[in-house]
């Protein structure tokens, strides 16, 4: 499903991440760790295309990075959904709109949205604070609807860059939870963090990358 084969980036001739090469099954929830600067969020970018490697080839899927058409760039960034550490909401759209927001940029027709993004909405538990607005929610609460708001358009890939590091530890192992949940109903997702905490007995890979390079893996 997810391929690096010998992958390198560097930025202004400094190596970041040297020659990393591993495989996510479809349908695995894996996690990265490593420490602060190993490279965990550059390895993400990569797979939605936020980066590009300098070498190395990449496949997500049916997509081979290197040989990507222009038009096909759109099509892989649809079929991977992100989530970041400070959640990254539109505080003057309700809970509603911003998980909408892609639908709506896509064209989607009105009715659609309202099933599809209900049908998110409960994924994370969350339909009942469908109308309120991010600021009066609970960091945890707005995670969740980050969490809503990625996959919402039905991804492949779920990314998540430190998705618990604004959140208190019984919250962060409940959103976990909501990843295993989601990986259930057949979402491959990719977790970063430095966090051993998330990991542990999730019986999870878990990649283990430093200074750039990936020293090895574990199961969590
Ligand atoms: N745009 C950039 N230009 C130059 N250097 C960068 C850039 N982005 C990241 N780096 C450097 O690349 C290295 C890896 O950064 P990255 O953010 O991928 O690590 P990380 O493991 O995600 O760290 P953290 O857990 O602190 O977010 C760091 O040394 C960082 O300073």
């Amino acid at each position: 499903m997810i391929a690096f084969q010998n992958v390198s980036k560097y930025y202004e001739h400094q190596s970041i991440l040297k020659n990393i090469t591993f495989t996510i099954q479809k349908g695995e929830m894996a996690f990265l760790t490593g420490p602060s600067g190993a490279g965990k969020s550059t390895l993400l970018k990569l797979m939605y295309l936020a980066e590009w490697p300098d070498e190395g080839n990449i496949v997500i899927g049916d997509f081979q990075l290197q040989s990507l058409s222009p038009s096909q760039i759109p099509m892989l960034r649809r079929s991977i959904g992100v989530v970041f550490q400070d959640f990254k909401l539109i505080n003057t759209l309700s809970v509603f709109d911003n998980v909408a927001l892609s639908l709506r940029i896509k064209g989607v027709i009105e009715k659609d949205i309202k099933n599809l993004v209900s049908g998110a909405l409960k994924r994370v538990h969350l339909r009942h604070l469908s109308d309120s607005y991010p600021l009066i929610l609970s960091g945890g609460e707005q995670q969740r609807v980050a969490i809503a708001r990625a996959i919402v358009t039905e991804p492949l890939v779920l990314l998540a860059d430190e998705p618990t590091g604004n959140l208190d530890p019984n919250t962060a192992i409940d959103i976990i939870k909501l990843f295993e949940e989601i990986n259930l109903q057949g979402t491959t997702i990719i977790i970063a963090t430095h966090n051993k905490e998330l990991f542990k007995n999730t019986k999870r890979r878990v990649l283990k990358l430093d200074s750039g390079s990936l020293i090895g893996e574990e199961v969590g």
